[in-house]
């Protein structure tokens, strides 16, 4: 378990990283989210012993983290996946990493083959491109096998089958158990991924709960094989109808069920009902305005 107690970092007069508090449970995957500046990497630096807090403190299984024995097995970081010598080659990188944190340096190829750069595992790293960087970091994470892993912006640089790859991969660790906190600022990128979003904006944390509470059902869209039919009988049931782009009936405020069951009623025919949610844009602005 992760408890995070009133991190606050300051830089000369302003304070980047306001009062943060939060707690991290295993088996779960939670996604830090917040617009650019907002004080993502600050906080997971301050975590990880990177950058130290003005105040509040962090405690990984009870302990700070550089109070851990060997932190590399208890907590796998992806802080800054440029940081590597680009004249290595990705399988030394992860060799002399492995003697590091005190695994075998057979343990470099597994996780090679772990994050799919078992091709490029003899390359230089200077030639690899910004997704491949990303996961040669992630391999660097995963080396002691830990029981926790901090990631910030783990999404950079993936193509959509790279995005999904980390999905399944972040998504398996917690499944098997494990703590995964990662950072973004796009919901898209996360939003499949992460069980729980704790939202910061300007330093200080706005929101923090299940995806689906956040990002409430804000009303249904709906399409219609007789669109103008249906909005009548909506209408005659008492909801108010917009018409959305794409030819979208959006019914604000109602489930689609509600919408579902007047269509039924009237036996019209559907070809899409789908709840319309408030997007992270808003939600940010709402939150931090
Ligand atoms: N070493 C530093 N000295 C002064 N200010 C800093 C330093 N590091 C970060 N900051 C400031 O702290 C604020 C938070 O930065 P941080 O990198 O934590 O944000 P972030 O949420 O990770 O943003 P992004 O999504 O752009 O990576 C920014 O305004 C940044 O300019």
């Amino acid at each position: 378990m992760i408890e995070v107690s009133g991190l606050t970092k300051q830089y000369g007069s302003r304070t980047v990283v306001d009062d943060v508090s939060f707690v991290l449970e295993p088996g779960t995957v939670t996604g830090f989210l917040g617009p650019n500046g907002a004080g993502k990497s600050t906080t997971l630096r301050m975590m990880t012993g990177l950058v130290p807090a003005t105040a509040g403190s962090t405690r990984i299984d009870g302990r700070p983290y550089d109070a851990l024995a060997n932190p590399a097995a208890v907590v796998g970081t992806l802080l800054d996946a440029s940081a590597v010598h680009p004249g290595r080659t990705g399988r030394t990188h992860l060799r002399l990493m492995a003697a590091t944190v005190g695994v075998p340096a057979t343990r470099a190829d597994e996780v090679l083959e772990l994050v799919g750069l078992t091709d490029a595992a003899g390359r230089r790293i200077g030639g690899y491109s910004l997704g491949m960087r990303q996961r040669l970091g992630i391999a660097g994470a995963l080396l002691a096998d830990p029981p926790v892993l901090v990631f910030d912006e783990p999404a950079n640089g993936l193509d959509p089958e790279g995005i999904r790859w980390m999905r399944d991969l972040l998504r398996g660790h917690a499944a098997r158990g494990g703590t995964v906190l990662l950072s973004s600022h796009l919901l898209g990128e996360v939003e499949s991924t992460v069980d729980r979003l704790l939202v910061i904006g300007a330093g200080r944390i706005v929101a923090d709960g299940p995806v689906s509470d956040l990002l409430g059902s804000e009303g249904t869209a709906v399409h219609a094989a007789d669109p103008a039919a249906l909005t009548r009988a909506l209408e005659t049931a008492g909801f108010h109808v917009q018409h959305g782009a794409d030819g979208a009936l959006v019914v604000p405020g109602a489930e689609p069920g509600e919408v579902g069951a007047v269509a039924a009623a009237g036996a019209h025919v559907l070809t899409d009902l789908r709840p319309v949610r408030r997007g992270i844009e808003d939600l940010f602005f709402q939150l931090t305005a």
